[in-house]
């Protein structure tokens, strides 16, 4: 079903493959034939190797392959934890360059910032923003009727609130939210360094866990070459007994566009650690490119809030009808 609803929605049956099969959605009809894809990145810390490969990159493969695209830097979400204002202020714009480094194209997708588009007062302190959380999520995703949204295993507990919600709403109200649909990646759960049975996060107090796009290429290849593995030299694929190894074979696939088969065979004959050495390197080279676009961006601080400004107004401007159809619905 999501399988059908996803080639559907993107027309492309060749890209949808290299997603795995995401969380199914039931058949709710598609309103107005709409089919939308939104997703959200916080702008707290420099995103990592996780955030690239289980979100960023299919971000900018699906912008090319269906024509309403929606990403949010999502301000209101990073303070459910204290943030520095002037820090805060800084990182959106930081975060801004990183996702059009990466590939993220303002003509092909609406980049938005989601303070900017929510009127109401929704300052979240301490454990209420944690509780809370989740439901501001699934209005993130509900406000502008997405079908489709490309994120990390982490997030799929949330999907299944903004699902429950749509659903819901629907039984009570008629037939007027599509249900959200995960679509994951085959990097879903990258993982961290420095423990593999954890994911990759930011905010790892672990320094060597996390590999940041902005990392030098000295810093990646320090990181990789202290990444816990196992005692056995070879190199060979078995997420389930040999996690280290399986995760640096996971990154390397993914940076190369290889199989994991290709992987393998070409990295017979080395230990473990001139492996890691291997894999350090395709991601350096995978970065240069999105590091030194990072570097100039960061330089046009009026580009980056224009591409914000003019995301916001397409952003209200299709969340507008929704809002007004929701109220009338409701009854206000
Ligand atoms: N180790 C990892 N391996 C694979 N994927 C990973 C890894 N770490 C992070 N991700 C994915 O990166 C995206 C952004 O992460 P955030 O933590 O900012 O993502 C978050 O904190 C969201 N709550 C932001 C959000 C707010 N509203 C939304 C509406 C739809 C989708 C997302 C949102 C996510 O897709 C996340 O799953």
């Amino acid at each position: 079903m999501a399988l059908h609803l996803v080639r559907k929605a993107c027309g492309c049956r060749r890209f949808i493959r290299a997603f795995h099969g995401g969380i199914s959605a039931d058949p709710v009809p598609q309103n107005n034939g709409i089919h939308r894809i939104f997703s959200g990145i916080q702008p707290t810390g420099i995103p990592h190797l996780g955030n690239y490969l289980g979100a960023i990159e299919s971000w900018v493969s699906l912008q090319e392959k269906c024509s309403s695209v929606l990403f949010s830097i999502v301000d209101l979400h990073s303070i459910t934890v204290p943030q520095d204002p002037a820090v805060l202020h800084q990182s959106i714009l930081d975060i801004t360059a990183v996702l059009l480094a990466c590939g993220i194209n303002p003509e092909k997708s609406i980049l938005f910032q989601q303070s900017q588009r929510k009127n109401a007062s929704l300052k979240q302190e301490g454990t209420v923003g944690l509780f809370t959380y989740p439901v501001l999520q699934a209005a993130d995703i509900l406000l502008y009727k997405s079908t489709h949204v490309p994120v990390g295993e982490d997030q799929v507990t949330h999907m299944e609130l903004a699902r429950d919600l749509a659903q819901r709403f629907n039984k009570k109200y008629g037939e007027f939210f599509p249900v959200p649909t995960s679509l994951l990646t085959t990097m879903k759960r990258v993982k961290s360094l420095r423990d593999p049975s954890a994911k990759m996060s930011k905010s790892d107090p672990d320094k060597l866990a996390t590999v940041r796009v902005t990392d030098s290429p000295e810093e990646i290849m320090m990181k990789f070459r202290k990444a816990v593995t196992d005692f056995t030299s070879e190199v060979t694929y078995d997420p389930s007994t040999r996690l280290g190894v399986s995760n640096m074979v996971d990154i390397h696939a993914a940076v190369t566009g290889l199989t994991i088969e290709e992987v393998i065979c070409q990295s017979v004959g080395l230990d473990t650690a001139q492996y890691k050495v291997v894999v350090a390197e395709a991601v350096i080279q995978k970065f240069a490119p999105i590091k030194n676009e990072i570097e100039r961006l960061k330089m046009d601080e009026g580009y980056l809030r224009k591409v914000l400004q003019v995301g916001t107004e397409k952003a209200k401007e299709l969340a507008k009808p929704v809002c007004q159809e929701v109220k009338k619905l409701v009854g206000f």
